[in-house]
């Protein structure tokens, strides 16, 4: 287990989350840091920001540094990560000083953006930092064995990135990595919204819209819902009614793209996997995972079971933070 002074974090698109032990998840907040943009100086970080965002007068800027999984701006990222760990030393009542961090990272992430993860994780204060691929954090998350020579297929769709991976016996076998996910689902409505009725709205807006009437491409109960945005043609603040219909063509092909990865990743498994993978299926990981029907519109689809994670937004924080104890137990049993 991990000591006092050894935190895991999952640094993500859209959320930070930070996992200690005894404690589990200590701090989760959305990856936003408000600044001011003379200055530079940081003014909020993580939901106070995120409340910021499309709000803020012209000196202050709300921005995402992360995207796509990597780091976006080194420097923001940087500053977001220091007031974490001081938000995280206020809430355990101790110092954290130094500590060992255990982070993930994309598993398509290339050696310069990792390498940009470790030294902003570094230059936050921590002594020691271990990288870990997000998928096979996200299955130690969902408690599935994956130090055992059995196939354990994980999809862990977040907000930048898309991972599919096959581990057994702890490595990953076969995985890959689409920049599509949840962002761009909520790009997709924006889109869709401006072409169809002129109407202009922001990205906090388009991602209500996704988690309450979002749908995957199966036959469902249409929901409807009340949009508010800026008329392009007249510049006035005017409301529709959108439909859940509509939501579904407008984020398919997004969820099309996520479907082509699984099929893609399933079909380079080795053979002798591919039996397990029937018995034991798929688990969704993510907070993509949450969509409405996309668990059962990927089992038609991929004709194997589909299971939900029992925490899909934190199985990778959790798994990030158990990951050190599995590793140390994995090398051993390789020796
Ligand atoms: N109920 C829901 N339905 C649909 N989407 C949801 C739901 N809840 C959260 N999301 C989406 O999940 C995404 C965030 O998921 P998660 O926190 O797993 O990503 P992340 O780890 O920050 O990103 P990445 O793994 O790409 O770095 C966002 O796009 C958010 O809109």
């Amino acid at each position: 287990m991990l000591s006092n002074a050894e935190i895991g974090i999952d640094l993500g698109t859209a959320n930070i989350l930070v996992y200690s032990k005894n404690k589990g998840i200590i701090m989760n907040e959305p990856s936003v840091v408000a600044l001011d943009v003379n200055t530079r100086k940081v003014l909020a970080v993580g939901t106070d920001a995120k409340n910021m965002i499309g709000k803020t007068p012209g000196n202050i800027v709300a921005v995402r540094p992360l995207k796509d999984g990597v780091i976006a701006d080194f420097d923001v990222t940087t500053e977001m990560l220091k007031h974490i760990m001081a938000a995280i030393s206020k809430k355990l009542g101790f110092s954290l000083r130094k500590p060992s961090v255990v982070v993930c990272t994309p598993s398509g992430a290339t050696s310069v953006e990792r390498r940009a993860i470790h030294d902003a994780v570094k230059s936050s204060g921590a002594k020691h930092v271990h990288l870990i691929e997000e998928p096979v954090a996200a299955a130690i998350g969902a408690d599935l064995p994956v130090g055992e020579p059995v196939a354990n297929v994980v999809v862990d769709i977040g907000g930048g990135t898309t991972e599919v991976a096959i581990i057994s016996y702890g490595g990953v076998v076969s995985c890959s990595t689409i920049r599509v996910a949840g962002d761009k689902m909520d790009d997709d409505i924006i889109h869709y919204i401006r072409k169809s009725y002129n109407l202009l709205i922001g990205e906090r807006t388009a991602e209500r819209i996704k988690i309450e009437i979002g749908h995957a491409p199966i036959e469902h109960k249409t929901m409807e819902m009340d949009i508010r945005g800026r008329d392009l043609v007249t510049g006035l603040p005017k409301t529709i009614v959108l439909n859940s219909t509509e939501i579904q063509h407008a984020i398919q092909e997004s969820l099309l793209s996520i479907l082509e990865a699984i099929r893609a990743t399933l079909e380079n498994c080795p053979p002798e996997l591919s039996g397990d993978i029937v018995d034991r299926g798929v688990v969704l990981t993510g907070g993509g995972a949450l969509l409405n029907g996309v668990q059962q519109w990927l089992s038609e689809e991929i004709v194997v079971p589909v299971h939900l994670a029992p925490n899909p937004l934190e199985s990778v924080a959790i798994g990030t933070g158990k990951s050190l104890t599995v590793i140390h137990k994995l090398q051993k049993a390789m020796k």
